[in-house]
C-alpha cells in the first residue's frame, strides 16, 4: 500500500524504505463491555503519530472518525483492515494527504479486543516534507527527528491538534 501511495504522491521508488518505515509495533487493545458508553471512552480522539497504522477491529463496532464536524461509525468488515494515515505521513505529503483523527467507543452488549500494526520511522530518522511533492510550493512543515516528534506528541495527548501545528512553519 505504501508503495501504491509513494507513486500516487509522484515519490521516487525505494522512499519508504527502512529509515521511515523500520519501526513497526503490534499492539492489542482490549475494551471491557460497559454498561452505559455514554459515560466512558475506549480511546479519546488522537491521530496515530506514525506513517500508517493497519487496524484489524474484529466484529465489534467501536471505532469512529472525526469527518465534516462529526464522529461516524467505521462499520466492522469481516476480514478487512482498517487502514490509517499517520501524522508522518500528512508531513511527508506536505499536507496533500491528511491523518485521521479518530476515537474508540465502548459497546454496551460485548467486550471488542483490536489488533493494531503501527508503522513509524525509527527513532533518530529525520521526517521532513518529500523535496518532490514541495516542488512546486513551499514546505509546510519543518524538519525533526521522529523520536523528538514522537515525544512530544505523547505530552500531548489530549490536544491532537496542538501536534502538527507546533512542527508547521507559518506563513
Ligand atoms: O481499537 C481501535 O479501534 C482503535 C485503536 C487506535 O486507534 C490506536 O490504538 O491508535
Ligand atoms: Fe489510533
Amino acid at each position: 500500500m505504501l508503495e501504491l501511495i509513494r507513486e500516487g504522491l509522484g515519490l521516487e521508488p525505494g522512499y519508504f524504505g527502512e529509515e521511515l518505515t523500520g519501526d513497526q509495533l503490534l499492539s492489542i487493545n482490549h475494551y471491557p463491555r460497559c454498561p452505559n458508553p455514554s459515560l466512558t471512552l475506549g480511546l479519546p480522539k488522537h491521530a496515530d503519530a506514525d506513517i500508517m497504522t493497519v487496524l484489524f477491529q474484529g466484529s465489534v463496532n467501536g471505532l469512529q472518525v472525526f469527518k465534516d464536524g462529526q464522529w461516524l461509525g467505521v462499520e466492522p468488515v469481516p476480514h478487512a483492515f482498517v487502514v490509517n494515515i499517520g501524522h508522518q505521513l500528512q508531513i511527508i505529503s506536505n499536507g496533500k494527504l491528511r491523518s485521521a483523527e479518530h476515537r474508540a467507543v465502548t459497546n454496551s452488549r460485548e467486550a471488542r479486543t483490536t489488533i493494531v500494526s503501527f508503522i513509524s520511522p525509527c527513532p533518530d530518522t529525520i521526517v521532513e516534507p518529500a523535496k518532490s511533492v514541495i516542488d512546486t510550493g513551499v514546505p509546510r512543515f519543518r524538519p525533526f527527528k521522529f523520536k523528538d516528534f514522537f515525544k512530544f506528541y505523547e505530552e500531548k495527548k489530549r490536544d491532537p491538534e496542538a501536534v502538527l501545528e507546533f512542527y508547521k512553519i507559518k506563513p
